[in-house]
C-alpha cells in the first residue's frame, strides 16, 4: 500500500532523510518514531508531494508521491503537524470547502461537514473561526478535513502533539475508530504511549536513518525491556 523506495532528501550537505526503504501494508497502522528533528516530517511532506526527493520514491497504492502527487491526494487523508486554517472561515465553512474540493455536491458537502463535525464534537464551536480554535479543536478539526473523502489511507504527522490527556484521548479513540475500519494509517510520533496504544509495528528513525522496524512486542523482547528503552538505545546520541 505505501512502498518506500530508497526516498531521500538531502539539504545542501546535511542528509535529513537517508535513502528509506520501507513497506506499510494495507490496514496496517504504523507508528513513525524518532526524537526532534530525525527527518519525519520531512519524510511525510516528500508522501504529500510538498517536498521533492533528493533521490528515490514513495508509493502509495502504486502511485508516485512526487509524480502524481494529485491523484495521490484523493487515496489519502494528511493532518500536518501544524494545521493552519484560512482566519476567514469558520469550522463548518472550513468542512464544506475541503469537501466541495474533493468533488462533493453543495448539498452534499454541507451534509459530510454536519456529520463530521458531530463525530469530532466539534458542532458547539461550529460556527467560531477556526484560527481561533483551541490546539486540540484544530487538530481535531484537521483530522475531519483529512477525513472528507473517506480515504483508504491516512498520513499524520504528530496527530497528538501539544494536546491536554483529553483531547489526546479523543483524537486517539477516533484514529482507533477508522484503523478498525480498515484504514491504512501512518503515524508519525515521539509519544511512546500513542505507538504502544494504536500501532501494530513502529519503524525508529534517527538522524535520517531507520534503525529498526518491527512489532513492538518484537523490538522490546530483543531489548529485553520497555519501549522508552528500546527507543532510548536506539537514538542515543554520540
Ligand atoms: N528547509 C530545510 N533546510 C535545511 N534543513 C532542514 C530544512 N527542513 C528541515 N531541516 C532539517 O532536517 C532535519 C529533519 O527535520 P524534520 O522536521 O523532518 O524532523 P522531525 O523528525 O519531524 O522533528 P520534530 O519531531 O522536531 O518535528 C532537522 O535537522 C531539520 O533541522
Amino acid at each position: 500500500m505505501i512502498e518506500f523506495d530508497g526516498l531521500a532528501k538531502r539539504y545542501g550537505d546535511y542528509d535529513a532523510v537517508r535513502p528509506l526503504h520501507l513497506a506499510v501494508g494495507r490496514g496496517e497502522v504504523f507508528g513513525f518514531l524518532g526524537p526532534n528533528g530525525a527527518g519525519k516530517t520531512t519524510t511525510i511532506r516528500m508522501m504529500m508531494g510538498i517536498l521533492v526527493p533528493s533521490a528515490g520514491r514513495v508509493l502509495v497504492d502504486g502511485l508516485d508521491c512526487h509524480r502524481d502527487a494529485a491523484e495521490v491526494k484523493r487515496h489519502v487523508g494528511y493532518l500536518p503537524d501544524n494545521p493552519i486554517f484560512y482566519d476567514y472561515l469558520r469550522g463548518r465553512e472550513i468542512l464544506q470547502f475541503v469537501a466541495e474540493m474533493h468533488g462533493f455536491r453543495r448539498n452534499d458537502a454541507a451534509a459530510r461537514a454536519e456529520q463530521l463535525l458531530d463525530e469530532f464534537g466539534l458542532d458547539d464551536v461550529s460556527e467560531e473561526y477556526a484560527v481561533n480554535y483551541s490546539m486540540g479543536m484544530k487538530k481535531k478539526l484537521g483530522l475531519a478535513c483529512a477525513l472528507v473523502h473517506d480515504p483508504a489511507v491516512l498520513i499524520l504527522d504528530e496527530p497528538i502533539n501539544g494536546l491536554d490527556p483529553r483531547a489526546a484521548r479523543d483524537v486517539q479513540d477516533l484514529l482507533i475508530g477508522r484503523a478498525a475500519a480498515g484504514k491504512t494509517i501512518f503515524v508519525s510520533t515521539h509519544l511512546l504511549d500513542m505507538a504502544q496504544r494504536m500501532c501494530a509495528r513502529v519503524g525508529i528513525i534517527h538522524r535520517g536513518s531507520l534503525v529498526a522496524t518491527g512489532a513492538l512486542d518484537e523490538l522490546r523482547t530483543d531489548a529485553g525491556t520497555s519501549l522508552e528503552q528500546v527507543f532510548l538505545n536506539l537514538t542515543e546520541e554520540a
